[in-house]
């Protein structure tokens, strides 16, 4: 695949605010200039001294030119930085404004199948060590280059031999540097540096986010490997490379400054056969010294740029996710029944990996659908197609006879409430959480969901009671009641299509019944679409769908299944012996017989 140009995906972002990096570089070319002027009223005053015509007025004459030379290279330096800054930060934002944007419009197994750790990474991470290049690039390397520029071309001015002689030292330290086999290996370490962080990165994420699993199971030592090794790798590269090019390292900051080390010799031999006078030697001398401050700040650049290019390659892998095409005449629905025609379904794109065979079924408006079947048989895979988490491979889905294909993305996430068996709570208070559902209900509204949800009793013994925060509630929160929240939240939007996909563990007998009854709340006037793995819940279902092996081997209601469907009866069969199993295993517990 031909490699991106990070410089042009940069451009494109910087257009919105192209006026502003104009205004930036204009005003740090305004800036080098004044920072030669200095360097000008010097040269004047020693030469007066020389010719001996230094008067008082002169004298303040040229201290005031030095003085407003100087001010104007920090204000036009702080005007382009504050320019660059806030182009810097509306690129940024732009960029994470797109990333996100992308991330609704992707497949959600695109994004589910990065490795974990890295979106976060590549988001808070490499997406803001744009910032700190991007906002001090324009100001600095512009002064950081064209002030010794500027100071070069005043030296051919005064002696061409002299501005050569400034340079004699710097092949010294450009040439190992520019070299192709070291640029080779800075762009080959370089690299490799930024892998052996996101793999050390990744670890990381996976150690914390999975320390619950590791106590559990007592892996401790055998993670801690996982993870001190990364640590001790990365650190060892990083040695490595620091060991291979301390040298160049050493002596390019050394040999850098000792631009005098030519200057002076060269300046002597041309003051003694009359070709320079004191005056224009001195100057020479101070503009030799000067040209190397910046240069050395510039080669601080080589590394931030590099750190900028592997950063906004990063954010195009993202910004390049395919994108669930949307319906070329969007049309939308009148009515909500779910028809599944033919559908088969393939994870990896391969015919040969279709993990849904042919589905063929009706889901019908006002009615309460379920599918039920062995684990990984595919019932969570048919959920997820109708609320367009992929595309179907073959076959198509329709919402009141208008394939979803065609349903704009955003209609069709207000048509359909998706309650997962993940209840993902934000970071936020539990009123604030259901109102998620719908962002404009008031109050009384976001209450009288969670009312129907029945969520109130537990949220009313909660100290901090609606303004809890889901933090602080995750610690004292059932699986079952936050299950109760999402459903609020599924009640609060309102939307025709409700699919739930139920959690798995059975809850207790009198947490089942409330869901139960949320759920018949969340149901009333809907397409319900419940995906059960407790079968008394929808044992009065209108329809039950039986899915093995990504195929349908029978539809029809309880009484029905129990007479002509095996696979059903012995579900069924499990499920009561389980929940009895339980319950006189509870009674035990109770009465303290075991
Ligand atoms: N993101 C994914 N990538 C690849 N394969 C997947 C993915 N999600 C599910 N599968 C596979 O697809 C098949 C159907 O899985 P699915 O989750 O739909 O089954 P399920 O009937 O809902 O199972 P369960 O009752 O255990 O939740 C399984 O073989 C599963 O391994």
């Amino acid at each position: 695949m031909k490699k991106k140009n990070w410089l042009s995906i940069l451009m494109s972002f910087a257009s919105i605010c192209k006026v502003k990096m104009i205004l930036a570089v204009m005003f740090a070319i305004l800036s080098v200039f004044g920072g030669m002027i200095p360097y000008f009223g010097v040269y004047a005053l020693i030469r007066l001294a020389i010719l001996n015509e230094l008067t008082p007025g002169s004298l303040l004459l040229w201290c005031s030119v030095c003085g407003g030379g100087f001010i104007l290279q920090i204000v036009c330096y702080a005007i382009s930085t504050t320019f660059a800054h806030v182009s810097a930060y509306t690129i940024l934002e732009q960029i994470r404004i797109n990333m996100a944007q992308r991330l609704l419009q992707a497949p959600l197994g695109e994004i589910t199948s990065q490795q974990a750790g890295k979106l976060k990474d590549i988001f808070l991470d490499k997406v803001g060590t744009i910032e700190l290049p991007l906002a001090h690039v324009i100001p600095e390397v512009g002064s950081s280059l064209l002030l010794p520029l500027a100071m070069f071309i005043y030296l051919i001015s005064i002696d061409w031999r002299m501005a050569l002689a400034t340079l004699a030292t710097l092949p010294l330290c450009i040439i190992p540097m520019l070299s192709g086999k070291a640029r080779e290996n800075f762009n080959k370490n370089y690299t490799a540096y930024m892998e052996a962080n996101d793999h050390v990165n990744n670890v990381i994420v996976e150690y914390i986010e999975g320390i619950e699993v590791v106590k559990t199971f007592n892996q401790g030592a055998t993670s801690y490997e996982k993870y001190a090794g990364a640590v001790s790798s990365f650190k060892d590269f990083t040695m490595a490379w620091f060991l291979s090019s301390w040298k160049t390292l050493t002596l390019m900051s050394s040999v850098l400054p000792t631009t005098l080390l030519a200057t002076v010799p060269v300046g002597l031999m041309l003051f003694i056969n009359g070709s320079l006078n004191v005056s224009e030697l001195t100057i020479c001398c101070i503009l030799a010294l000067g040209l190397v401050t910046p240069l050395i700040k510039f080669t601080t650049y080589i590394n931030l740029g590099k750190t900028m290019e592997y950063a906004i390659l990063s954010a195009s892998e993202l910004l390049d996710l395919p994108e669930l095409p949307d319906g070329k005449i969007p049309q939308i629905p009148r009515e909500y029944s779910i028809s599944l025609k033919n559908v088969s379904f393939s994870y990896t794109g391969q015919k040969s990996g279709n993990v849904l065979h042919q589905i063929n079924l009706e889901i019908l408006q006002d009615k309460v659908t379920a599918l039920v079947g062995p684990s990984g048989g595919g019932k969570s895979t048919v959920a997820k197609l109708i609320d367009r988490f992929w595309d179907v491979s073959s076959g198509s889905i329709s919402i009141g006879g208008i394939d979803i294909r065609e349903i704009p993305l955003a209609e069709l996430s207000k048509i359909v409430s998706f309650v997962t068996q993940d209840n993902f709570l934000f970071n936020c208070s539990l009123k604030e959480n259901i109102r998620l559902g719908n962002p404009t209900a008031t109050d009384e509204e976001v209450f009288q969901a969670a009312r129907a949800a029945r969520c109130e009793e537990f949220i009313s013994k909660l100290e901090k009671g609606w303004d809890t925060s889901a933090g602080e509630a995750g610690k004292y929160l059932s699986g079952g009641e936050k299950q109760r929240i999402s459903i609020a939240r599924a009640i609060l939007k309102n939307a025709p299509i409700v699919i739930l996909d139920e959690a798995t563990a059975f809850t207790d007998p009198e947490n089942e019944d409330k869901i139960q009854q949320s759920i018949m709340q969340l149901a009333r006037g809907k397409t319900l679409l419940v995906i059960a793995h407790r079968l008394s819940t929808i044992k009065n279902a209108d329809q039950i769908a039986v899915i093995e092996k990504g195929r349908i081997v029978a539809v029809g209601r309880q009484g029905e299944l129990l007479k002509t469907c095996p696979l059903y009866e012995r579900l069924w069969n499990a499920h009561v012996g389980a929940k009895q199993w339980a319950v006189t295993v509870r009674g035990k517990e109770v009465s303290g017989d075991v």
